[in-house]
């Protein structure tokens, strides 16, 4: 193979960080501007001219996708396959190592991961166990607490409370979880990370030992580690071998989940001679983007300050779309997205971007009316829907009668008739002997403790189980979950609830059967239930079904970084949506909001729109909402502001506050834009948009007191003043 195929097309600078001789590396570089790519080729370069086996080297993405993406990449170049190298998020990587290594860390071999949701429910368990009042103590904040000192790197032990006594309960909490998850074998995704860090301090010879067999550690999205993954990085490369990380300080987004920015100064510090390559040219996006999504970075401090230019025409405008409401914006995204797809342009090749997740109904509504294809990547998806995880829940107890959170899960879905006494009589007489749910079942049934109904229902349960696992046990996967979903009464219980959602929830579970059916077990010393039990907890949704399909992409801004698209919609683009509510200007999570709209701005190729509500109804309340100020940091010569039912057409300066016309007026109506008017109602404000003519005339009126409206001037009795 020609290794010049491997720098072929990259720029000076690009090409310094593949070609590099063997060191450790800082690629410091803005959006769009190859580091993935170099990452990419870095690797196919160490394997092919440095003849670095792919065994030695370890790469770290940000999702399973990126991973699946980046080994494929990499085969791509070389032709060949490179199975034995790591790659993968950082939680799954710890993952392996913790299935290594079970015993080393203190774990039992079937260990469980622990979702969220999982984890919140348990934790709600403790929290009650501990007789804590839920409302003083909420499970949701003490869930907050306990991954936030684990990422930290800090057990129950470590915290020093100083007298607080607020945090002495959240410690008693964190306690009291941790060792319910001990005794469970149960890892929750923050312990998954802290073990793998605990397992090298403990036991320095395999710390060597993985030292010594990576030589090269790779890492991209470097900005969003937090403190447990630096940690982690810094044993692994503290010996004769190099590490090269990528990212981009204005795209840290994670801050909020303890994320550190200030990583890449550490790094610097702790790795002295790390060559730092820095890429200033943006392969990605039109001009026009580029130029508007540099203007409102620019707005914040602290930056390490770079300088992103492209080679590209400035292409077309930032179209920014006033709505009415919610229903408006997402009848005109996809009123949009339907013209692009008969233009000849692939459904796939548009997204559809948003700061929280709620907001993918209507979307989804809109697109569903439609009959457009469109697929959610992250958050929610097929394995965190309800009758999902009931069924893996009875794969897991199947899998390992101490997994305390299955246990809760199915004990009594479908219903069996097991009261709510009888199971705190288990979930008590656990607590007090120190056992698992399980193991307290069959002890009060055998000291016939539990009696009459009670006692037959829960040993009518343990029977279940046990001949479920008996008959599975020699059955391939699909098999298995087939099985277990039809035997254990969940495919009747949800055939029996009438209507859509169930008819949707039984698809569901047939889909679970194929999922089964299409995995595949690349873990060779997991059983394929315990695979992809792991696969399941691991991927929450990163994957979609139908994956062939071509479908618009829908998803949170967040879980969009590193992606890019040719036409990007970022919807919601409203003050109280996003920047998001809870955003104050002190605690920096303003410019973190910032930085997710550059994140949002520079996934878009040649065209983005960005569109905001006016009105938007939020738990069945119509709130009114101004566009957001990232929309007025855009300068207005990069805009081209919708207007539907009329021919105009033209710039506004910065969004609401300002106007493009001073003396324009509406054909008859005699109002002009700028102009002071009172409303009966409203009282006074400054008109500041107008579309229709005539009897349809429509004003957008921004008022003192009442925020952004739009009102139909025949009716509105407006007076000028
Ligand atoms: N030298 C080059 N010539 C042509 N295209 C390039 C070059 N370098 C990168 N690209 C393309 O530019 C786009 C952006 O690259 P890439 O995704 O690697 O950027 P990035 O810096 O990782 O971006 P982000 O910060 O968003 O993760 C990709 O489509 C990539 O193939
Ligand atoms: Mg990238």
């Amino acid at each position: 193979m020609d290794v010049n195929s491997l720098i072929d097309g990259l720029n000076d600078k690009q090409r310094e960080a593949v070609a590099a001789p063997q060191q450790s590396m800082l690629l410091l570089a803005g959006a769009g501007s190859g580091k993935t790519r170099v990452l990419v080729q870095r690797i196919a370069w160490l394997i092919q001219v440095e003849n670095i086996s792919p065994h030695s080297i370890l790469a770290v993405t940000f999702t399973n996708k990126a991973a699946a993406e980046m080994r494929h990449r990499v085969e791509d170049l070389l032709q060949t396959s490179v199975q034995s190298m790591w790659i993968g998020t950082f939680h799954g990587l710890a993952h392996r190592m913790l299935r290594l290594h079970y015993a080393d860390a203190g774990l039992p071999e079937g260990f469980q991961i622990l979702d969220s949701d999982d984890q919140h429910r348990l934790i709600k368990r403790i929290i009650r166990a501990l007789d804590l009042d839920e409302k003083k103590w909420p499970p949701k904040q003490a869930m907050w607490y306990i991954n936030g000192k684990k990422d930290e790197g800090l057990r129950p032990q470590h915290i020093e409370t100083w007298g607080n006594q607020q945090e002495e309960i959240w410690k008693r909490v964190y306690q009291a979880y941790q060792e319910t998850c001990d005794r469970s074998g149960l890892v929750d995704f923050a312990e998954l990370l802290l073990r793998a860090h605990e397992l090298w301090l403990k036991q320095p010879h395999l710390l060597r030992h993985y030292q010594e067999r990576f030589k090269h550690v790779l890492v991209d999205e470097f900005q969003d580690t937090n403190s447990i993954q630096y940690a982690w990085l810094r044993l692994l490369a503290d010996g004769d071998n190099f590490i090269s990380i990528v990212g981009d300080d204005d795209q840290s987004i994670y801050g909020w989940r303890g994320a550190k920015v200030e990583n890449i100064q550490r790094f610097l510090d702790d790795f002295p001679d790390a060559h730092m390559i820095r890429l200033e040219q943006n392969y990605r996006s039109s001009g026009t983007i580029l130029k508007a999504a540099n203007a409102v970075i620019t707005n914040n401090s602290g930056r390490l300050g770079k300088n992103l230019w492209t080679e590209a025409g400035d292409g077309e405008p930032i179209a920014i779309y006033s709505a009415f409401n919610e229903l408006d914006e997402a009848r005109f995204i996809v009123a949009r997205i339907k013209n692009w797809f008969e233009q000849g342009n692939a459904l796939s090749d548009s997204a559809i971007l948003y700061r929280s997740n709620a907001q993918s109904r209507v979307l989804e509504e809109a697109l569903i009316s439609e009959q457009i294809p469109y697929r959610i990547y992250g958050g929610l998806k097929f394995f965190e829907r309800q009758e999902i995880k009931d069924s893996l829940a009875y794969l897991r107890i199947i899998n390992n009668r101490q997994d305390d959170a299955a246990f809760e899960r199915v004990i009594n879905t479908p219903a069996r008739g097991i009261g709510e006494k009888s199971l705190s009589q288990v979930r008590q007489y656990a607590r007090e002997h120190n056992q698992t749910l399980w193991n307290a079942a069959e002890a009060l049934i055998e000291a016939r403790l539990l009696t009459g109904r009670a006692a037959k229902t829960v040993a009518g349960f343990i029977d279940l189980i046990n001949k479920l696992e008996e008959e599975v046990d020699e059955l391939p996967l699909y098999r298995q979950a087939d099985t277990v979903i039809k035997q254990s009464g969940l495919h009747f219980m949800y055939q029996s609830e009438k209507g859509e959602k169930a008819q949707a929830r039984i698809e569901n579970l047939e889909e679970l059967v194929t999922a089964c059916r299409q995995f595949e077990n690349t873990e060779p010393e997991l059983s394929d239930l315990s695979a992809f039990l792991s696969h399941a907890a691991l991927e929450s949704g990163e994957n979609q079904a139908d994956r062939n399909q071509d479908a618009v992409q829908l998803m949170t801004l967040h879980t969009a970084k590193g992606l890019e698209f040719p036409l990007v919609f970022i919807a919601g683009v409203e003050e109280g949506m996003f920047p998001s509510l809870q955003t104050s200007e002190e605690s920096g999570r303003m410019e973190e909001e910032r930085r997710l709209c550059y994140v949002g701005m520079t996934r878009a190729k040649q065209q983005l729109y960005i569109t905001y509500a006016e009105t938007r109804r939020i738990y069945g309340k119509d709130q009114y909402h101004a566009p957001s100020r990232f929309i007025r940091e855009i300068p207005s010569e990069y805009i081209n502001e919708i207007r539907l039912n009329t021919q105009v057409s033209r710039p506004i300066s910065s969004g609401r506050f300002s106007y493009a016309k001073q003396n324009e007026s509406f054909n008859e109506t005699g109002l002009q834009l700028g102009q002071r008017v009172l409303h009966p109602k409203f009282g006074e404000g400054t008109i500041l948009n107008y579309e229709g003519a005539d009897k349809n005339a429509r004003v957008q009126v921004n008022f003192d007191d009442e925020g952004c409206k739009w009102l139909v001037v025949a009716f509105a009795r407006l007076e000028a003043i």
